[in-house]
């Protein structure tokens, strides 16, 4: 994974922040294709069917919750990049653990949005790119939905690091609104229209490029080509959720970054 805080002498810049999201676009479209091989098995994150005692949660919340556990413990929220969804009380980690550098604003650091990113995961953008329908597969379904999760997490919650940036940068444009708490002119503030269409027709290119069936029989109709996932299916959740998200955690984190 490329990052900008694991390494500590990596300076804070916005071409560094930009091209770690571009990386990130390659495991969420892979993420994205890998989850489209199941349907949706909606059974798996609707029904409370827990048999564990005094547990009422669906498998895929449930598997959640257990991995992020096991995986707390062994130090991954100690990253500055990672969220966790369920962690009220985070368990400490075992192992000695890596020491990031802060480079994110104390109180502004906490901004996590990932009950909503479930929601919307499981209400709008997984039924948009997957066939309906029941397989039973549930583990597995959910294994891959939560890589998706994870990803697309890490991905919009990277909108702490390019707020930094943009406020450290020109501190003086943000703080009136900052101020006055004026989340439009925020919105106003930190938008790149150009860099969002870049965005939109890269992922779409990627989707082309990852997920196209490949055939090695000569003679076959290469303008015939079918894809894992439709790629303006992948442009359109990013336009539609994974750029407002992270439009959505700059603008929460904005609004802290003077307390
Ligand atoms: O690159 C930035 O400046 C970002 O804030 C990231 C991002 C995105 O989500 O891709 C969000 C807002 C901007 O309008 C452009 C792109």
């Amino acid at each position: 994974m490329s990052s900008v805080v694991v390494e500590s002498d990596v300076q804070l810049s916005l071409d560094s922040i930009r091209e770690s999201l571009i990386r990130q676009e390659d495991t969420i479209v892979f993420s994205l294709i890998e989850r489209a091989k199941f349907p949706l098995n909606s059974l798996a994150f609707e029904e409370s069917s827990c048999l564990d005692s005094g547990n009422s949660s669906s498998l895929t919340e449930f598997f959640v919750r257990e991995i992020e556990t096991i995986q707390a413990k062994v130090g991954r929220y100690d990253n500055p990049e990672e969220n966790p969804f369920f962690l009220d009380n985070i368990p400490q980690s075992v192992f000695p653990t890596h020491k990031y550098p802060q480079a994110l604003y104390p109180k502004a650091s906490s901004v996590n949005i990932n009950k909503r990113l479930w929601d919307v995961y499981f209400k709008e953008l997984l039924p948009s790119f997957v066939k309906p329908g029941d397989d039973g597969n549930y583990a597995s379904t959910a294994a891959s939905d939560l890589a998706c999760l994870q990803a697309i997490s890490r991905r919009i919650h990277y909108g702490k690091f390019v707020a930094e940036v943009k406020f450290s940068d020109a501190p003086h444009d943000y703080e009136p609104a900052i101020c006055s708490k004026d989340t439009e002119a925020l919105m106003k503030l930190l938008t790149f229209e150009k860099v969002e269409e870049m965005v939109k027709k890269r992922v779409e290119k990627k989707a082309e490029t990852f997920g196209q069936e490949v055939k090695c029989v000569s003679g076959d109709d290469e303008s015939e080509k079918n894809y894992k996932v439709d790629p303006s299916l992948v442009s359109r959740i990013y336009g539609e959720w994974l750029i407002p998200l992270t439009k959505d955690v700059e603008v929460e984190y904005l609004l802290r970054r003077l307390d």
